[in-house]
């Protein structure tokens, strides 16, 4: 198993032998004994067939959602309520169309409660960050400018400077580049990858591209149908950073079809002893 050099071996997250059943959802689990851990600086990846659980797993890393069993542990300690050392972004950019740019990415600074006491004080250090944060995705300039004025794009490029705004230890990307033309997508990804080696920031992204998942994380969970689970891990041997050309090689599309295969074999039917149905597999 290969490690990137600057992850050291501390779990920022630990999910440990979680169910977690939805309240409205008649008992049955959305995830059962599921496990994983996040380290601090990777680039992680969680990947699996539609309505796994992928999306619940961030609601329990985030606190959003707390388990009825099993214990998830946040820098060490016990998550009882949502935690704010998190930056989130997902595929609708959700930025306030009455907000210039500027202001939306300014928005978690106003409602994080350690920083909203350094916002008044602190406003035109925090400006500059914003702005720097605009450069960094190809931004500048827009900073006045309204949501509405501006693509899918930019408006996702906007997100993730509102995502990072305050410095968050762990950064939660649901499905983010999923409603953007593919190449809107791939310089996105450039992005996000630059984002990630420039900050050290821990990343968990949800997707269901593979290419995506292979393209950016340092390692890639696979969940198992619902109930979700971790049901099989892999890491991506390729040296950073990556260029996009990283897509045409035939070791970048063997490990993407490897996923692809597993995803697949998850998706059909299993017999009551746990074992594939034969009808579906041919
Ligand atoms: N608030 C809720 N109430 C009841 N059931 C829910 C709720 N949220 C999610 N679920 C169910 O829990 C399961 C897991 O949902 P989740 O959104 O985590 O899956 P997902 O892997 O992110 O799905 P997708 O890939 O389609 O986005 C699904 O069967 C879903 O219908």
């Amino acid at each position: 198993m290969t490690v990137t050099p600057f992850v050291r071996e501390i779990p920022l997250v630990s999910i440990e032998n979680v169910d977690l059943v939805y309240g409205d959802d008649g008992g049955a689990p959305a995830v059962a004994g599921l496990s994983m851990k996040v380290r601090k600086g990777e680039f992680l990846a969680v990947v699996g067939p539609s309505g796994c659980g992928k999306s619940t797993l961030m609601k329990l890393m985030t606190g959003l959602r707390i388990p009825q069993k099993g214990v998830v542990l946040v820098q060490d300690a016990h998550v009882t309520h949502p935690i704010s050392i998190v930056g989130m972004a997902f595929q609708n950019p959700t930025l306030l169309p009455w907000r210039t740019t500027i202001e939306n990415i300014m928005l978690p600074l106003e409602v994080v409660k350690q920083h909203k006491r350094r916002l008044r004080s602190h406003r035109t250090e925090y400006l500059q960050k914003a702005r720097a944060l605009l450069k960094l995705v190809g931004l500048e300039g827009v900073e006045d400018k309204y949501p509405w004025e501006l693509s899918g794009g930019m408006q996702q490029r906007a997100s993730l400077c509102r995502a990072l705004i305050h410095e968050p230890e762990l950064l939660m990307l649901d499905e983010p580049f999923g409603a953007l033309d593919a190449f809107t997508r791939e310089e996105l990804w450039l992005a996000i990858r630059d984002i990630h080696a420039a900050s050290g920031v821990t990343v968990v992204l949800v997707t269901h591209d593979l290419r995506e998942a292979v393209f950016l994380a340092d390692r890639i969970l696979v969940m198992s149908s619902r109930p979700g689970r971790v049901s099989s891990e892999h890491t991506t041997p390729f040296a950073r950073p990556r260029p996009l050309e990283l897509l045409y090689d035939n070791e970048f599309n063997r490990v993407v079809q490897t996923l692809r295969d597993e995803i697949i074999r998850a998706r059909l039917p299993v017999d009551a002893a746990g074992r594939l149905d034969n009808c579906h597999t041919g």
